[in-house]
């Protein structure tokens, strides 16, 4: 039966099952939330990133804004001298070298307080040169000068990079001429080598329009040191965060192709004063790397969160059942018949409670089995008891107490056997008591038993441990004597008789005497139970017919000195 519950369906341990089921309910979930902070927390990334390269590029647009603000106001503070624009308009009237000193007095005056300067030069209205600081200058025409207003753009000079801001002079509402102010761009260059926080692939990038509409880069890229005025940007290519910044879109570019194809991630920013874009990109290698380290932690914390998870859930799995699997091996000592053992109550609360319960259980089975165990003992001890009793019945006779006839028989077996193996005599005596019928009929039945008793007491008393006495009939008696001399055992077996025929018998106050004839018969090496029974009989015979109150052997009557005497004594001889 329990065999075929064993086998049926399937079977799982139950710390197993806790380890599996603690698996699915902690650790699966705990991946997968794992998981989606993973994702969350890369797009978080991603996310930080943009608003930072938003941020550094806001900045960096106020930045340029506020120097080209101050080269600006240097130009205008250059264009406001009245006498500048004075001596400029009297060079249109007339041109002498006195006026072309007093002019280039005034700009080289100028040019000693401005910082970042390169050069003050001077045009007139069709924007031919007329002065500069710097000869080189006066080479060129003034191109496409601005009407109102302040024009800054970018030009290179040399390695370096300048920045021109032209204006208008203007006096009494006419226009004189043009002043060009160039300063050298060194913040610009400055801003573009400043790549903190932008990584190993972060750049700026500043451009501006071509005269084709295109973007032309004003400063050396970081992959392409000559780009300054030589590289550009299609227009066409709008996908190119450079063109979306000269298309006036300051937006987050995600995947975008940089000016080498490469994609990057990208922010854009444009100046609409001076037609510039400015964008601030890194490489999304890059950032698709540092989110890789960023995973590699994760997936670090992952594996060992999840570890944690299923070591605990192994360590409460086993917290949970262990009590059960001691209690159940418990259960199968107890139900085996070991009681002797007690559970530690350990675990959890109700397990604790339960081992009590399954202590106080076995407790009491181990009571019940022990009082059990000693009512056993006790009836088995009466038992024992009852059967020696019953043994001695068996064995008894009744009403003397002495061996019956069936333990004789029994006995004088074994006896003849032990004489034999050993050589030693053994003697079988044929006890009968004489007239016994008389007594019966004269005092009564009962006065018969009387004699029967004394007559046992008197052959137990007379007998040796070692001899065997038994009642083998009404009135007869056998006697076994082994290891006894024929002297001896004539001299023990007179001294009986002479002892019986003494006895005085009192029965209701009636003296009752009673004697005895014996047939003594020693055992031969032919002998069987039968034939030295047979013997012992013809000598009992013998004695009857002399006269009884006789011991005889097979030759007759014997009769021991100490007898003769007693006798004699008796007749008075
Ligand atoms: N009281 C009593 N008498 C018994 C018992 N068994 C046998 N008897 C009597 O013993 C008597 C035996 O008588 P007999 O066989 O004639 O022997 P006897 O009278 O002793 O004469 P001899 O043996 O020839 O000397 C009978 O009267 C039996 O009834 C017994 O257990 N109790």
């Amino acid at each position: 039966m329990a065999d075929k519950n064993k086998n049926s369906g399937f079977t799982i341990k139950l710390k197993h099952l806790l380890i599996v089921v603690f698996i699915f309910i902690s650790a699966v979930p705990l991946f997968f939330s794992l998981q989606y902070l993973n994702q969350y927390a890369q797009n978080q990334y991603r996310e930080q990133v943009g608003e930072k390269l938003e941020a550094l590029s806001l900045i960096a647009k106020q930045r340029i804004l506020t120097s080209v603000a101050r080269l600006e106001d240097s130009a205008a503070l250059i264009a406001s001298r009245t006498q500048m624009r004075a001596y400029l308009a009297q060079w249109g009237q007339q041109q002498s070298p006195e006026l072309l000193e007093q002019i280039n007095k005034i700009i080289f005056d100028a040019s000693a307080a401005v910082p970042h300067l390169h050069e003050i030069s001077l045009y007139n209205n069709e924007g031919a040169p007329l002065t500069s600081t710097i000869e080189a200058s006066l080479e060129e025409k003034l191109l496409s000068p601005p009407v109102k207003g302040t024009k800054v753009q970018a030009e290179p000079f040399e390695n370096s990079l300048l920045l021109t801001a032209v204006t208008p002079l203007i006096l009494d509402r006419k226009k004189v001429g043009y002043l060009k102010v160039a300063f050298f761009a060194d913040f610009l260059l400055e801003l573009i080598e400043e790549r903190a926080g932008l990584g190993t692939t972060g750049e700026w990038l500043i451009v501006t329009r071509s005269a084709e509409g295109h973007a032309l880069f004003v400063t050396p890229l970081k992959y392409d040191k000559n780009a300054a005025f030589t590289r550009i940007i299609d227009k066409a290519q709008i996908d190119i965060p450079t063109t979306q910044a000269l298309l006036g879109n300051e937006i987050l570019m995600d995947q975008a192709p940089d000016y080498m194809g490469q994609p990057v991630m990208a922010y854009t920013r444009y100046l609409p004063k001076q037609d510039w874009g400015l964008v601030v990109k890194m490489h999304e290698s890059e950032i698709a790397q540092l989110t890789v380290e960023f995973k590699r932690v994760l997936l670090l914390l992952e594996t060992v969160i999840i570890a944690l998870a299923v070591i605990i859930g192994v360590i409460v799995s086993f917290y949970i059942a262990m009590p059960i699997e001691r209690l159940r091996s418990f259960t199968q000592k107890v139900s085996s018949g070991d009681y002797s053992h007690n559970v530690e109550p350990s675990g959890w609360l109700e397990a604790k409670e339960l081992t009590h319960s399954f202590n106080t259980m076995t407790k009491s089975l181990r009571d019940l089995n022990e009082n059990l165990l000693k009512k056993v003992e006790e009836r088995t001890q009466e038992l024992d008891k009852a059967n020696q009793r019953l043994l001695e019945l068996a064995n008894k006779d009744e009403l003397t107490g002495v061996n019956n006839r069936r333990y004789f028989e029994e006995r004088l077996g074994q006896e003849i056997k032990r004489a034999k193996r050993n050589g030693s005599s053994l003697a079988l005596v044929m006890l009968d008591l004489d007239y016994f019928k008389v007594v019966n009929d004269t005092w009564g039945h009962l006065a018969g038993d009387q004699v029967l008793k004394t007559v046992s007491q008197k052959l137990q008393y007379c007998l040796r441990d070692t001899d065997i006495i038994a009642r083998i009939g009404g009135e007869e008696f056998c006697l076994v004597m082994p290891d006894g001399s024929y002297d001896g055992v004539i001299a023990h077996l007179e001294r009986i008789r002479i002892d019986i025929a003494a006895l005085k018998i009192i029965y209701e106050s009636h003296d009752i005497s009673i004697s005895c004839s014996m047939g003594l018969a020693f055992c031969r090496e032919s002998d069987t139970i039968q034939s030295l029974m047979e013997r012992a009989d013809d000598a009992l015979y013998l004695s009857k017919n002399a006269g009884r109150n006789k011991l005889s052997d097979e030759n007759g009557v014997v009769q021991s000195v100490m007898a003769s005497n007693t006798e004699a004594k008796k007749t008075g001889e």
